[in-house]
Order: C-alpha cells, then sequence, then structure tokens
C-alpha cells in the first residue's frame, strides 16, 4: 500500500531523505477520483523519476460560485487502490485547513495566459490553480511535477508560473489519453447519463474535423463555426468556447502557420467538457 500523509512536515520527512541519497522525485498534482488519465501521469513520473509521489487534493480556491465543489467525485480508497497497485511512492492527501490556514491571505496570478478560453468564462479558476500548485511545488520541492494536456491551458498558465517565480520543479506535460470513441477521460465524465456518454465524443470529432478544415485552408474562423455546430447538433446544450489558438501563447491564430491547436469547451448535462488537439 502506498504510503499516506497529510501534513507537510511528513511530506517532507519521506521526500528529503530521497533527495539526499540522489534519489530523482517526481509530482503528480491531482483532484483524486482517478483514472486512466491521471495514471498516465503517473507513469510518466515513474518513466522519469525514482520516486513518484501523488497529490490528491480538491482545491476549493479554483471552483467558482455554483460550480461543483461540493458534488465534485469522490472515490478516496479506490484511488489509493489504483496508486498502491501502480507502485507510488507517497500519496500527499492534505486537509483544507493544512493547505489554507487560518490567516492565509497570498494569491498567486498569471496575467495574460488567464484571461481567454477557460479563464473568460471561469472567473477566478486559474488564481485558484496557480495558488494551490505554487503551494503544492513548494511543499514538495521535488525535481519535476507531471501535468495533463488535456487541460492545456491550466499547463501553459502553470509552465509561465514556474519560469515568472524561479522554481525549482521542472514542469512536465502529458499527452491526453481518450476513451476508443475519442473522448478525452476525466473525472467529470463521471456526470455523464449513458445517453449523453454517447454525445461526449462529439467535441472531440468536431475539434479533429475544424483541425482537417483548417489544415485544408478553411480560416479557422470558419472552421470554429461549423465545428460548433456539429456540437450542437450532435445533442450538447451549449458551446462554451471553440477556438484556434497559438499552441503556445493562447492569441488567436486566424491562418495558423505556428504550432496552433483548436480548443473546445462545451456542456452537456450536468457535465463541462473541455478537449484540445493539434493541427498540424
Ligand atoms: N485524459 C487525460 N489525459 C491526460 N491528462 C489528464 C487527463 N485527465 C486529467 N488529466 C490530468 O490529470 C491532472 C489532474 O486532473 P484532475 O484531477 O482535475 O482530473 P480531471 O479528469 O481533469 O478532472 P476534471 O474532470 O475535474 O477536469 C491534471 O494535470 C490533468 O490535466
Ligand atoms: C492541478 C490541479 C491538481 C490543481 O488543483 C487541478 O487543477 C487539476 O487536477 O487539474
Ligand atoms: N482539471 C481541471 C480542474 C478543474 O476543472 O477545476
Amino acid at each position: 500500500m502506498s504510503a499516506v500523509v497529510r501534513d507537510v512536515k511528513d511530506l517532507r520527512q519521506h521526500i528529503v531523505p530521497w533527495q539526499r541519497k540522489g534519489q530523482i522525485v517526481g509530482l503528480v498534482p491531482t483532484m483524486g477520483a482517478l483514472h486512466a488519465g491521471h495514471m498516465a501521469l503517473v507513469q510518466a513520473a515513474k518513466g522519469k523519476c525514482d520516486r513518484v509521489v501523488t497529490t490528491i487534493f480538491v482545491n476549493p480556491t479554483q471552483f467558482g460560485a455554483g460550480e461543483d465543489l461540493d458534488s465534485y467525485p469522490d472515490t478516496f480508497q479506490d484511488d489509493l487502490a489504483l496508486l498502491s497497485e501502480a507502485a507510488v511512492d507517497l500519496v500527499f492527501a492534505p486537509t483544507r485547513q493544512i493547505v489554507y490556514p487560518e490567516g492565509f491571505a497570498t494569491r498567486v496570478e498569471v496575467d495574460g495566459l488567464t484571461d481567454m478560453l477557460c479563464g473568460a468564462t471561469r472567473p477566478g479558476h486559474f488564481d485558484g490553480v496557480t495558488q494551490v500548485v505554487a503551494k503544492l511545488l513548494n511543499m514538495a520541492g521535488t525535481d519535476h511535477a507531471f501535468f495533463g494536456e488535456k487541460d492545456w491551458q491550466q499547463l501553459a498558465v502553470i509552465r509561465r508560473m514556474a519560469a515568472d517565480l524561479n522554481f525549482s520543479t521542472e514542469i512536465q506535460g502529458v499527452g491526453i489519453v481518450r476513451a476508443e470513441d475519442g473522448l478525452a477521460l476525466s473525472s467529470r465524465n463521471a456526470y455523464l447519463t449513458s445517453a449523453e456518454r454517447a454525445v461526449a465524443p462529439a467535441l472531440n470529432a468536431a475539434l479533429m474535423e475544424a483541425a482537417h478544415d483548417i489544415r485544408s485552408g478553411m480560416s479557422a474562423a470558419g472552421a470554429c463555426a461549423k465545428a460548433s455546430e456539429a456540437v450542437l447538433s450532435a445533442g450538447f446544450e451549449r458551446v462554451d468556447y471553440l477556438e484556434c489558438r497559438d499552441a503556445v501563447r493562447l492569441t488567436l491564430a486566424d491562418h495558423p502557420d505556428a504550432p496552433a491547436r483548436v480548443f473546445g469547451a462545451a456542456f452537456l448535462g450536468r457535465a463541462r467538457l473541455i478537449d484540445n488537439v493539434s493541427i498540424f
């Protein structure tokens, strides 16, 4: 069974001796409700590091009012079983009190990259992400930390923060794990009814089609408008955004000649699904 620690002193008591022995340590931050996407991060960490630490913490500061903080799926015992099976060395599962003790008053905000896409419709979301990730990186002090490309914007924001604030942890991105029908795995997929689950792959299909249209010479705006229609016709209730953007700066890219991606977010039942695909 992987060891589980709740506070920072115990976390450091495991990690520091490993590092003193010259072992490379990797961190995999999660909010739990683990699936094969998370386990790909764990495997990437195991491939690069001697020791792997996974964190499980549903961070309240990245949820907006009316979002699903109180109903976020909690499968802690199953998560521990999966992490133990993968021989993860340590699980850090702090309480809210440990992460945000009485008197906590510090914010960590990245400008620019947080204004668009998910940042536009989830105001304050990325401030909560950078706040907690800054804390987790400092608490753990690992050599590497692994984040998924499903949350491409989150990864870009975290890379910016780590560079701007001289974090010594190297940020590593890991490719998107999908179901066979193309749906990106996500903890919130658990909210989908079976009828909605059948509709859900339409988001990825539409993004792939838009990428193909753009490669074939269609304007990005035209391809994205067509893809939004396809998502709605498939049965999604609302498209939050569907846009072609530069992969690094996240600026709009109408006729991309540099690496660009199509990003989409759309609402289906209780779930808001996100995905992104490369154009080239
Ligand atoms: N399908 C996936 N492929 C690759 N990485 C993933 C995938 N799903 C989640 N991750 C990564 O796992 C890490 C933890 O994510 P989190 O615990 O929020 O899970 P999630 O499935 O993204 O949940 P949610 O449904 O709430 O967005 C993040 O770095 C995220 O990008
Ligand atoms: C990076 C993260 C664990 C911070 O709470 C979260 O945003 C997530 O799971 O993607
Ligand atoms: N994986 C992203 C975390 C969130 O939506 O809050």
